[in-house]
């Protein structure tokens, strides 16, 4: 998968591509990542980028001539056309089936402003899709970019070892994670759940399973809408009701 970045900031994104999981991912030739910085995309002695919003008002706004040439360049790296992002608080929010979406293209161009925005025309001429990591407002769009790569990448064959395929399944299910636990056993009077010493992994599936119903049910009854759960899980979750009843 290729994911260009069009952003002022290509040292802020670059980070993702040499650490951790997304670091490996652009190792072992899963994931190529580029920036395209639009100041070099200017043809004036102040490299000007922005310039004040028509019909006043606070902040400056991303010109669209730098920014278009930048997604020019961008598209003209590959042969594979992207799709081309722009990453704002107006774009449908992001989700793990949003996340899935996007990894499935071959090729992303991600736009990350900044000031209070781009001019409009460049999202009617170059934007396929505008997507939005939640509802705040960031300095920039590189930190959702970041997200964005960061999840796409663990979605890639290959990206994610054992230790950590385990965490992305309890997640991919539309459920919220069991609690985990390590040593010591006892912490401050805070003993390990006994279910999880013994050794039977039925059980301790059995368990896991109810406590990511259960947590999912207090915390998030809003994913448990969405879900079909099977008889055995909605006997788990009564369980777990019963058990922690006010
Ligand atoms: N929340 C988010 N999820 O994605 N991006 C954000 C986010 O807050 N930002 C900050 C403002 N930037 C510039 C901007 C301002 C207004 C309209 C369009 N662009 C974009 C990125």
């Amino acid at each position: 998968m290729r994911i260009d970045v069009v952003t002022l900031f290509p040292d802020l994104v670059n980070c993702v591509a040499g650490c951790g999981i997304t670091g490996r991912a652009v190792e072992r030739g899963l994931l190529a990542l580029h920036c395209w910085n639009p100041r070099d995309y200017t043809e004036d002695r102040h490299r000007t980028v922005d310039d004040r919003p028509y019909g006043g008002g606070p902040g400056m706004v991303m010109k669209v001539e730098p920014l278009r040439r930048a997604v020019h360049d961008a598209r003209g790296a590959a042969q594979v056309p992207a799709t081309v992002v722009n990453l704002s608080p107006q774009g449908r929010r992001l989700d793990q089936a949003g996340v899935r979406h996007l990894a499935s293209r071959p090729r992303l161009i991600l736009i990350a402003g900044r000031y209070e925005g781009i001019d409009e025309r460049l999202v009617e001429l170059e934007v396929d899709e505008e997507w939005s990591i939640g509802d705040y407002i960031l300095s920039g769009g590189e930190l959702a970019a970041m997200v964005v790569i960061d999840a796409c990448a663990r979605l890639l064959p290959g990206a994610l070892g054992d230790e950590d395929s385990a965490e992305q399944d309890s997640f991919t299910d539309g459920l919220l994670d069991c609690p985990h636990y390590t040593r010591p056993e006892v912490i401050e009077g805070l003993a390990v759940p006994q279910v999880l010493l013994g050794g039977h992994h039925g059980e301790i599936e059995r368990w896991r399973r109810k406590q990511a119903l259960g947590r999912t049910w207090e915390r998030r009854p809003d994913l448990l809408e969405k879900l079909e759960l099977s008889e055995a899980d909605e006997r788990l979750l009564e369980e777990y009701r019963r058990e922690h009843a006010p």
